[in-house]
């Protein structure tokens, strides 16, 4: 794929922790592209490098060696604070655990990126965006008095409203039941085909990995493989040929 078709982009990626004998090489030279627009899902097992490069893709961590491009910027190299501002400007996050502030109400949380930018909200997407994730009866509600699954589409919310360059979303679903993580993956792939979000997330569950129109698997660290439009079935199948490997 061309890279300026690419919302995210990198190259010989490579992440070291530890030295010597305690060294890990979490990521070994990976070269992958996450088209705009469209929702990749990134699988494999424990422990093959999934959170570590969506970390240094999203500029929350820094690689040992190689690239990484968000659209046409190279983010390797950038000092921190203007990683920061090109993380909190560009860059949308979702974390298993839904990360809302406590004493923030629903609606606080969702326009505080906005906030902390100091940019205004734009009311359309704003109306938009609660309007698409059902929360517009539960917006003056705090995180305690939400749902698992309200609150993380309140954090999903957030996470859309600043129309990022990218959405990266770890385990979304990883601490929901199977309908509410079913509603709230409806959701991610309705913001991909009504909005144009790109979204890249990070998935153990075949069946949340079947939403996306991509699946790039990981082991060792490495890109061993890659689904186009998957189902389920197709990943359960692959994942189980790479723990046999
Ligand atoms: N801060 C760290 N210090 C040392 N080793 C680390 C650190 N973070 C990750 N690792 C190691 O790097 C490797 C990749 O970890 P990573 O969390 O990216 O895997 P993962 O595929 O996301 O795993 P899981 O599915 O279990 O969340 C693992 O061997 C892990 O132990």
């Amino acid at each position: 794929m061309d890279g300026h078709t690419a919302a995210v982009r990198v190259a010989g990626l490579t992440k070291r922790y530890g030295g010597g004998d305690a060294e890990v090489v979490a990521l070994d030279d990976v070269d992958v592209a996450f088209e705009r627009g469209r929702f990749t899902a990134i699988m494999g097992p424990s422990g093959s490098g999934k959170s570590t490069l969506v970390h240094c893709a999203a500029g929350l961590d820094r690689p040992s060696a190689g690239r990484v491009w968000l659209g046409d910027t190279e983010l390797t190299g950038l000092p921190d604070d203007r990683l920061t501002d090109l993380r909190r400007d560009r860059v949308g996050f979702v974390f298993q655990s839904f990360n809302l502030l406590p004493t923030l109400n629903a609606l606080e949380n969702i326009t505080l990126p906005l906030d902390l930018a100091g940019r205004s909200p734009d009311q359309e997407t704003l109306d938009r965006v609660i309007r698409t994730l059902r929360l517009a009866d539960r917006v003056r509600h705090r995180p305690s008095q939400l749902s698992g699954g309200q609150q993380q589409r309140v954090a999903c919310a957030r996470a859309l409203v600043t129309r990022p360059d990218v959405v990266f979303a770890d385990e979304p679903t990883g601490a929901l039941d199977s309908a509410t993580s079913g509603e709230l993956l409806r959701f991610l792939r309705g913001s991909v085909d009504a909005l144009g979000q790109t979204l890249v997330m990070v998935t153990h569950d075949p069946v949340a990995a079947g939403y996306a129109d991509r699946v790039v698997l990981l082991a060792d660290g490495r890109v061993v493989d890659e689904l186009r439009a998957p189902s389920p079935d197709d990943v359960i199948d692959r994942m189980r040929a790479l723990e046999r490997r």
